[in-house]
């Protein structure tokens, strides 16, 4: 990476703002999985051990510019504060009066947290103001927050103007991990591209089929492509918008010569269930009534051969409602190939980890991002704008 690292510059004695993605699932007020407070973990110790003091600032859902309660980040001190064995302040806002008295009582080695930035409406709208205000608490900024990458916002890329810059190390390690991959491929390449949001994927499908060797879809995004070549897909989702895009897709891989799958069989459901009646059918045989659930047996089968001879794969968004057990077949399988084949496996973040971790297949895989949509982004080929403003080396 041509960027700066926290390795690269004296930390002791200075006042470190911290950007980390603490952007972490809570249910009735518990944080269910703690994995992106847990991958910060070695940048915090760094400057903890290295006499830094370390001032931490994260968002937390998408409370635009308001106070929410149940987003303010209390729960994510606490489980920091027991992951690192030591007390984590907590401040109630982000900036002012009282948080530069918090700032100005750190020793050496301490560590706060800042309440959820996006309290601000600053925060999302990169006001200089904001950033200003953030740049004044430290005298260095790290970016450790790789999930809010693809983000310009004020605690990710206005303050990186304004202080030395550089990236922390969960950082660096998506960066390099996902960059050699994709840079220098090993071969066969195969990318695997479920879940439901077609307007999102879309980008990603089409420079994967740049990259790749294989390109497999799957998931609720497959219908689309169905429904292009003149399938009936029942009920099931379909963005009618994007039904060019998928017939462009599907001709430009014959031209590049790639390998594009799309589901030969799907288990089809008569609702979004666990008790509804379910089927399998050949694709273009979804019932009036019906829509597509999962991949079929043939489909799983055929995937996870692909999956196995390759030697990189790329894993994003699910292959079913993997949810509902019932039709958590296909993305099991998926993620059972993922997670035995000799290949390396990226997982690119979101549902597919959460299906990892459901299938307790996560330590399996080589790598799964922190980041869902930067890591998107990042596979489109796009610039990140968090990476791009920090210090060049
Ligand atoms: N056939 C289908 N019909 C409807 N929904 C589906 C279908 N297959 C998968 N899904 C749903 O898609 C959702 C995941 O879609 P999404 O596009 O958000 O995936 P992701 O990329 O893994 O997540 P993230 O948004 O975190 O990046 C899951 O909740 C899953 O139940
Ligand atoms: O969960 C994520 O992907 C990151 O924390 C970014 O969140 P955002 O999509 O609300 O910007």
């Amino acid at each position: 990476m041509n960027k700066k690292s926290v390795r690269d510059i004296e930390v002791s004695g200075k006042r470190v703002f911290v950007r980390v993605d603490f952007n972490v699932p809570v249910e009735d007020g518990k944080i269910t999985d703690d994995t992106r407070i847990r991958e910060t973990l070695p940048t915090i110790k760094y400057l903890i051990e290295n006499g830094a003091k370390v001032i931490l600032a994260s968002h937390m859902g998408r409370p635009k510019g308001q106070v929410v309660e149940s987003l303010r980040l209390t729960q994510a001190a606490e489980r920091l504060s027991e992951l690192l064995g030591k007390p984590v302040a907590k401040a109630d806002e982000a900036v002012g009066e009282a948080v530069k008295a918090q700032v100005d009582a750190l020793h050496n080695g301490d560590v706060l947290l800042l309440e959820n930035v996006r309290f601000y409406p600053g925060e999302e709208k990169n006001d200089p103001e904001l950033a200003k205000q953030f740049a004044e608490l430290a005298d260095l900024f790290v970016n450790d927050a790789f999930g809010a990458a693809h983000r310009a916002h004020a605690s990710t890329e206005g303050i990186a103007h304004l202080i030395p810059a550089v990236s922390g190390l969960l950082m660096e390690k998506e960066l390099s991990v996902l960059g050699k991959a994709l840079s220098n491929p090993e071969r066969p390449f195969t990318a695997i591209i479920g879940g439901s949001k077609v307007k999102d994927k879309i980008d990603v499908i089409d420079n994967l089929l740049n990259l790749a060797d294989n390109v497999l879809i799957g998931g609720g995004l497959s219908y689309t492509f169905m429904k292009a070549q003149g399938y009936e897909i029942g009920l099931s989702l379909c963005d009618d918008s994007k039904l060019d895009a998928a017939l462009g897709f599907i001709q430009k891989a014959k031209d590049l010569g790639k390998n594009f799958y799309l589901p030969e069989d799907i288990v089809i459901a008569d609702d979004f269930k666990v008790d509804a009646n379910k089927d399998i059918v050949e694709v273009g045989n979804i019932p009036d009534g019906w829509e597509g659930v999962d991949i079929g047996p043939k489909t799983r089968a055929k995937y996870a051969e692909i999956i196995k001879n390759s030697k990189l794969i790329v894993w994003n968004g699910p292959m079913g409602v993997f949810e509902l057990e019932p039709f958590s077949n296909g993305t099991r399988e998926v993620a059972e190939a993922c997670a035995t084949t000799e290949g390396y496996t990226i997982i690119g973040g979101g549902d597919s980890a959460a299906a990892a971790e459901k299938f307790h297949l996560a330590d399996k895989m080589d790598h799964i991002s922190t980041g869902g949509g930067a890591s998107l982004e990042f596979m489109e080929g796009k610039a990140l704008p968090g990476v791009v403003a920090l210090n060049d080396k």
